[in-house]
């Protein structure tokens, strides 16, 4: 069975992909790969390994051969689902493979914009500090965590963890009803939290249901000191609808690790924003990172390959 691997430079420095090569006669291994070169990179492979390559519906129509698609990653928006599902294509992510990563940068953020981390920083680079009158800063209102009330979207894996790890800080956690089934669903919606939270993050799958999900109707909702965080991906949240009202003192903070195009080769109005004096924080598409969970895509790719192997 062959198998390629068509963005292996995604995965970082020190991944031993020792547990894949096993599971396949033979790997084929690309650093990067545009979309228009994963046509002919693929062509003759029973599988695709892919972490961030768009696989859409002409790739996946010229690629008969192709059995399964092993996705380096958790969401699997860059991967046209309905043709791969009519084309019989299975797809097989990783999930839970960096929980403890994620939601930890995701509570790096939280307590970030709470302290108003950026604005600080920026105060002392400043020199402000050195000329304020008495011993401190206190221009910025600092949020206490504990008692407010943190609303999230999405309580799968990521959701889940970053609500205990809230819990731990004495916020009351609260989770919305699944976006495009509020009728079915017993949690409130989104619409019907959202003014009442003090921090709003979103960890979610980018889906036709959660694009713009936070669109400029829902911000004028919040309440003005709300912090809004995006670890799931961009797209779920309109930035742009967001910056604006963080430029307007309608929103309390705003902490991104995603973005809709990435990288973002021609620029971003969130990148080129981060030279204002903003609560406002950008990382770049790191809350995943970290070599444990890096490492672990691999061994939860080996099982995904047994799976199919087994069918
Ligand atoms: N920034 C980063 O480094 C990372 C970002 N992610 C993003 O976070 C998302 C969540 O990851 P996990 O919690 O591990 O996934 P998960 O599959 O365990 O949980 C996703 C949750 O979202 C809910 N959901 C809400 N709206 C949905 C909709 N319209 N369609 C389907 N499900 C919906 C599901 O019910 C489920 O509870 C991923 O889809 C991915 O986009 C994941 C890993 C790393
Ligand atoms: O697993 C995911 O979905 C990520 O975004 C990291 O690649």
């Amino acid at each position: 069975m062959k198998a390629v691997l068509l963005d292996a430079a995604s995965l970082g420095p020190g991944i031993d992909l020792a547990p894949i090569r096993q599971r396949v006669d033979t790997l084929e291994v690309h650093d990067v790969t545009t979309r228009e070169q994963a046509t002919g990179r693929l062509a003759g492979a029973e599988v695709a390994i892919v972490n961030k390559v768009v696989l859409d519906a002409p790739t996946l129509e010229a690629l008969p051969d192709l059995k399964q698609i092993c996705v380096l990653a958790t969401g699997t928006n860059n991967i046209d689902m309905t043709t791969a599902d009519r084309l019989g294509i299975r797809i097989d992510n990783v999930t839970g493979y960096g929980t403890a990563s994620v939601a930890q940068h995701t509570l790096m953020l939280m307590l970030a914009l709470a302290t108003r981390l950026p604005c600080y920083q920026r105060d002392v680079a400043q020199g402000r500090w050195r000329e304020s009158r008495f011993f401190c800063l206190m221009d910025h209102p600092i949020l206490q965590l504990e008692g407010k009330h943190l609303v999230i979207v999405g309580q799968g894996e990521l959701g889940t963890r970053v609500g205990q790890l809230a819990e731990a800080f004495g916020m009351r956690v609260s989770f919305t009803a699944r976006p495009g089934n509020e009728a079915q669903d017993t949690r409130p919606g989104l619409r019907e939290l959202a003014p009442q939270a003090d921090v709003i993050s979103l960890h979610c799958p980018l889906t036709e249901a959660t694009h713009h999900l936070v669109d400029n109707e829902l911000l004028t909702s919040f309440r003005s000191d709300t912090l809004l965080i995006n670890c799931a991906r961009g797209g779920v949240i309109d930035e742009v609808a967001a910056l604006d009202a963080l430029r307007a003192g309608h929103l309390g903070g705003f902490g991104v690790d995603v973005l809709p195009v990435e990288p973002p080769r021609d620029g971003h109005p969130l990148l080129e924003a981060l030279s204002e004096a903003l609560n406002l924080i950008v990382t770049p598409h790191s809350a995943w990172i970290t070599p444990e969970a890096r490492q672990k895509i691999i061994s939860l790719t080996a099982d995904n390959l047994d799976a199919f192997l087994m069918r």
